[in-house]
């Protein structure tokens, strides 16, 4: 089995009847919302959940899976959500779908969180995948110049047919080339000063629990802190 459906579906063992539960965004994600669908459906899994985007929403809608808004809850039970790095440390980047700013509302606001990915995701340090910054459209030039003074290596991210890729809140993203990531914490004070950016996908210090699929099993990696 593909080792991103076979983590989505183990990751699905952690839901509970009665759970608030925040779905991820992804194509990891999407396997973990196909496969709590169907316990719903067929072993009467009972749980309400919260989307990370209009994508996991329109699936979610599809299989029936009772929705909330992060607004009218008190607080999300557990998030399962993927990842695009996962560094040694447990420090994350996410947001290759674009999905960061409703990923890390919902993860912000979830007493627990599982990210599910495969072994090609965790590395030592993060940076090699470029780190995401979702960012105004007004003043995005600006923005873009400031990235390139830093030697940030910024770019627009783009659709298949050139036009400016825009997010489900209807900003854009420049992804940062930036290789190697060494002090992630001072990176994300930085980024989280800058005027316009509305959020960046580093992900620090928040994951719980990571499953990761290799092609013998699903190891179980617990995050003390
Ligand atoms: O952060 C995300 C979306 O914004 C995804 O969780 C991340 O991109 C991983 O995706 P995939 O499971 O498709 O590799």
């Amino acid at each position: 089995m593909e080792l991103k459906k076979a983590v989505g579906i183990k990751a699905a063992d952690y839901i509970e009847n009665g759970m608030v539960v925040g779905l991820g965004t992804g194509s990891t994600a999407y396997y973990f919302v196909e496969e709590v669908g169907r316990r719903m459906k067929e072993e009467g899994l009972d749980i309400v959940g919260v989307t990370t985007s209009i994508r996991t929403k329109e699936q979610a809608e599809r299989l029936q899976i009772p929705l909330k808004s992060v607004d009218e809850v008190e607080y999300i039970d557990m998030t399962i959500d993927g990842a695009d790095e996962i560094s040694d440390d447990f420090h994350g980047i996410k947001g290759g779908g674009a999905a960061h700013l409703y990923e890390k509302i919902v993860a912000n606001n979830s007493k627990k969180i599982i990210w599910i990915v495969d072994e090609s995701k965790m590395v030592q340090k993060l940076g090699a995948f470029p780190l995401p910054i979702e960012v105004v459209k007004y003043g995005s030039q600006q923005l873009f110049k400031r990235f390139e003074e830093k030697g940030y290596q910024p770019s627009f991210r783009k659709n298949e047919d050139d036009t400016l890729y825009l997010t489900d809140e209807q900003n854009y993203i420049i992804d940062l080339h930036l290789g190697q990531i060494d002090y992630p914490i001072e990176l994300e004070k930085e980024l989280d000063k800058m005027t316009g950016v509305v959020e960046h996908g580093l992900f620090l210090n928040c994951v719980d629990t990571v499953l990761i699929g290799t092609s013998e099993e699903v190891i179980v990696k617990e995050v003390s802190r």
